[in-house]
C-alpha cells in the first residue's frame, strides 16, 4: 500500500493517510473505484454504505463484483474483495440507506472526510446537509457517459450541493402525453404511467385516458361519448383504471381493446385535435393478433428480441405475456401493495416496450426496438468504466488535499471526452466558488417562499411532492408560525388526520409563514406561502429560493444603487464567475420550478457546453415551459475565443497553459 512505503508520499500526508477516517456513500461504478484506490493508496479506517445488491448489469464496469456475486449486497462484497488488496485494512460495510436515522450528525462527525458516489439527488442532498452540519468536508462526484464532476463541499468555504437550485427534469404537458402523441418518448411516458395505474403506485397525474379538459378540444369534446359518459359536472366519471383491470382478471385481450379500440375512438370523437393532425387508427386485438400477414412467431432470441423493431403480431403476444406476469407477480405481494417499475425487471420492461410501440403505430409514430425504448424510458445514459475510473482517481487526488487542508488547490473537475483548446481533457473550474448566500440550505438562516393555489394543495402534496421531492427533506415537522399549530408531524399518525386537507382549510393563507424541521437532517427551512392560481398546463408550485427576487422592482433598485455606492470596488473583486455558477436566471430570478419529475435519478446535473457530449435525457434537462432553466454548474468552456481564455489564466497563475495533459495539484 503506498503509504505504508516511505517515499511514496510526502511525509505529512502519509501520516494522514493512515490516521484518517473515511466514509464512502454508494458502492456503484463510482464507489468501487474509489475504495479500491483508498485501499491501494494505504487508507486503512473506511466506511462504505450502500442499500442496494450486485446486479447482472453492474458487472461490465463493477470491477470488485463478479458473477458469482449477483442478489449479495453492493457494500459487504466490495469490502471482501477491496479486503483482498489489503487484509490489514478495517472497511466496515453498512447494507443500508444513508437517510435512515442511523446515520445522524454523530454518525457523521466521526469521520475525516466523506466520498460521495451516489447517483440520484435525494440522497446527495442528505449527505451534503448532514456533512454542512457535521462540518466534515465533502467529495461530491457524478458521471454521465464520458463527462465527470467532482467538487469540494466545505462548510463556509465553498457553495453547497443545493446552492444552485437543480433543473426541474424534463416533463410533457398532459394533453399531449394523453390526446395527441407526436413523437416516441410521449408514447413511452404514457407505457410508464399506464404501467403505475395497473400494477404501480397509481397518481392522479398519471392518467392515461383521454384528456376531456384539453383545451385544444375546445367545445366539442367529444360530444357523443361524453353525452354516455359525463357526470354532472362535465367530467368523465370513469371507474379507477386499476379497478377495471381487476374486474375483468387482467384479461389481455380486454385491456388492449379498451386502450387502444374505445380510448382511441373517444380520442377520435374529439375532433377539433384532429383538424391539424393525422387522426390515429384505432386497433383491435384480434385484426392485430392476425398481423396482416406478419410474422407473429414470438421472438425468443433475447439479442433479437431486444435490439429488433417487432411485428405488430408480436408486439401484441409481448403485451399480453407480460400483462399475464405482471397480475402473477401483483397477485403475490401483500393487499394494497403495489409493483415499482424498473427498466432492469423483464416483464415491466417488456410491458412497457409493447404498450408503447402499439401506441405509437396507431398515432403513426416511428416505432423503437426494446433496447432503445429502454434507454429512453429509463433515462439511461450508458456508464463508462474509464470515466468512473478517471473521476474516482481525481476523487481520492483531492482527498489528499483535503486531508492537508489545502482547500485552494480543491477546485472543482471536469472530465470530458475530447481535450479543449487548451489540450485538457480534465478541465480544472478557475476559482473555488464560494456558498450562496442565499441558498436555502447553507445560507445562516434558510428560507423560500412557496407560490401555490392554497385552496387546492393538500398537505399530503406538500409534504411529499414540496417538502420530500422537491426540498429533499426525509422526514419533516411543519409548524404554522405565530400559531403553534402542528401542519405535519414525523411522528407517524400524529397528524395524519390533516393529510386530506388543503392549506387553506388549515388556514395557511396568502402570508403566512411555515417552519419546516427535519431532525435527520438537522434542518430548518422557513416557508413563506404566497397563493397563486395555476394554470392548467402552469407547474402547481413554485419555490423561490431567494425571497428578495420577489420584491418590489424600486424597492430592489433603490437598495442595489445604495449598495454601490458604499462598496463599488469590493463588488469588482468579486469572482467573475460566481453570478453565472450561482444560476441567476435571466430575469433575476433564483427560482426553480418543479413538477412531475419522472425519474430522480441524477449521475451528475452539469455540462452542457460540449454539443456532441450533452447529455442526452433528463440529466441537465429543461423545465416545462414557462419556468426558469438552469443549469447546475458550467464547465470553462471549451470553445471560448482564445484571448479570453488568456486573460482568466494570467489572474490565475495555478493554471498553466502549456500543459498537453492537465496534471491536477
Ligand atoms: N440512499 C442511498 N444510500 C446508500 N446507497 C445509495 C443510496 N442511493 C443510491 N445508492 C447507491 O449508489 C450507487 C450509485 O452507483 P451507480 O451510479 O454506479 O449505480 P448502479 O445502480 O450501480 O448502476 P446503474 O444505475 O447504472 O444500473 C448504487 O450502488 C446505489 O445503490
Ligand atoms: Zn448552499
Amino acid at each position: 500500500m503506498a503509504a505504508q512505503l516511505d517515499g511514496v508520499f510526502e511525509a505529512e500526508l502519509q501520516k494522514k493517510i493512515t490516521e484518517s477516517k473515511v466514509l464512502v456513500v454508494g458502492a456503484g461504478g463510482i464507489g468501487c473505484e474509489i475504495l479500491k484506490n483508498l485501499v491501494l493508496t494505504g487508507f486503512t479506517d473506511i466506511e462504505i454504505i450502500d442499500l442496494d445488491t450486485i446486479d447482472v448489469s453492474n458487472l461490465n464496469r463493477q470491477f470488485l463484483f463478479h458473477k458469482e456475486h449477483v442478489g449479495k449486497s453492493k457494500a459487504n462484497v466490495a469490502r471482501e474483495s477491496a479486503l483482498a488488496f489489503n487484509p490489514n485494512a478495517k472497511i466496515k460495510a453498512y447494507h443500508d440507506s444513508i437517510t435512515t436515522n442511523n446515520y445522524g450528525v454523530n454518525f457523521f462527525q466521526q469521520f475525516s472526510i466523506v466520498l460521495n458516489a451516489l447517483d440520484n439527488r435525494a440522497a446527495r442532498s442528505h449527505v451534503n446537509r448532514l456533512c454542512l452540519t457535521a462540518d466534515v468536508p465533502l467529495i461530491e462526484s457524478g458521471t454521465a457517459g464520458y463527462n465527470g464532476q467532482v467538487e469540494l463541499i466545505k462548510r463556509g468555504l465553498t457553495s453547497c450541493y443545493e446552492c444552485v437550485p437543480q433543473p426541474a427534469q424534463k416533463s410533457y404537458p398532459g394533453c399531449t402525453i394523453r390526446n395527441t402523441p407526436s413523437e416516441p418518448i410521449h408514447c413511452i411516458v404514457w407505457a410508464k404511467h399506464l404501467f403505475n395505474q395497473l400494477f404501480g403506485e397509481s397518481n392522479e397525474d398519471e392518467d392515461v385516458s383521454p384528456d376531456t379538459a384539453d383545451p385544444e378540444a375546445g367545445a366539442d369534446v367529444g360530444s357523443a361519448a361524453l353525452e354516455k359518459e359525463a357526470n354532472e359536472k362535465g367530467n368523465v366519471d370513469r371507474v379507477n383504471t386499476r379497478t377495471w383491470a381487476k374486474q375483468c382478471e387482467y384479461d389481455p385481450e380486454k385491456i388492449f381493446n379498451k386502450l387502444f379500440f374505445d380510448d382511441i375512438n373517444y380520442l377520435l370523437s374529439m375532433s377539433n385535435l384532429w383538424k391539424n393532425r393525422t387522426p390515429p387508427k384505432p386497433a383491435k386485438w384480434d385484426a392485430v393478433q392476425e398481423g396482416d400477414g406478419e410474422d407473429g412467431s414470438i421472438v425468443e432470441d433475447s439479442v433479437t428480441r431486444d435490439q429488433k423493431v417487432l411485428s405488430m403480431a408480436q408486439t401484441t403476444k409481448v403485451f399480453g405475456e407480460s400483462i399475464k406476469a405482471l397480475k402473477e407477480a401483483v397477485g403475490k405481494l401483500p393487499e394494497g401493495d403495489h409493483l415499482v417499475w424498473d427498466k432492469d425487471d423483464k416483464d415491466g420492461m417488456d410491458f412497457v416496450a409493447a404498450c408503447a410501440n402499439i401506441r405509437a403505430q396507431i398515432f403513426g409514430i416511428p416505432r423503437k426496438s426494446r433496447f432503445e425504448i429502454k434507454s429512453m424510458a429509463g433515462n439511461i445514459i450508458p456508464a463508462i468504466a474509464t470515466t468512473n475510473a478517471i473521476t474516482a482517481g481525481i476523487v481520492v487526488m483531492r482527498a489528499f488535499r483535503v486531508l492537508q487542508q489545502e482547500y485552494e488547490a480543491c477546485k472543482t473537475v471536469y472530465v470530458r471526452l475530447r481535450v479543449n483548446g487548451r489540450n485538457q481533457f480534465i478541465v480544472p473550474e478557475t476559482l473555488i466558488i464560494p456558498p450562496k448566500p442565499k441558498c436555502y440550505v447553507c445560507a445562516a438562516k434558510p428560507e423560500v417562499v412557496l407560490k401555490v393555489d392554497t385552496k387546492k394543495l393538500t398537505v399530503r402534496e406538500f409534504r411529499d411532492d414540496i417538502l420530500i421531492k422537491a426540498l429533499n427533506m426525509v422526514s419533516p415537522d411543519v409548524l404554522l408560525d405565530g400559531t403553534g399549530t402542528i401542519v405535519i408531524s414525523s411522528e407517524e399518525d400524529e397528524r395524519d388526520c390533516n393529510n386530506d386537507k388543503t392549506l387553506e382549510e388549515l388556514k395557511i393563507v396568502n402570508g403566512c409563514i411555515l417552519k419546516a424541521d427535519d431532525f435527520l437532517q438537522n434542518y430548518e427551512l422557513s416557508i413563506t406561502v404566497l397563493h397563486k392560481e395555476a394554470g392548467r398546463e402552469e407547474a402547481p408550485f413554485e419555490i423561490v429560493a431567494d425571497p428578495d427576487s420577489l420584491k418590489p422592482k424600486e424597492e430592489e433598485e433603490k437598495k442595489e444603487a445604495g449598495k454601490q455606492a458604499a462598496a463599488a470596488p469590493v463588488d469588482d473583486a468579486q469572482p467573475s464567475t460566481s453570478k453565472g455558477l450561482n444560476g441567476s436566471s435571466s430575469n433575476g430570478k433564483q427560482s426553480t420550478a418543479v413538477n412531475e419529475v419522472e425519474d430522480d435519478d441524477d449521475d451528475m446535473c452539469i455540462i452542457e457546453d460540449d454539443e456532441d457530449e450533452k447529455p442526452s435525457t433528463s440529466k441537465a434537462a429543461v423545465t416545462t415551459p414557462g419556468k426558469s432553466v438552469e443549469k447546475r454548474k458550467h464547465a470553462p468552456e471549451d470553445d471560448e475565443p482564445a484571448n479570453k481564455k488568456a486573460k482568466v489564466s494570467s489572474s490565475h497563475p495555478m493554471d498553466d497553459d502549456d500543459d498537453d495533459l492537465v496534471i491536477l495539484d
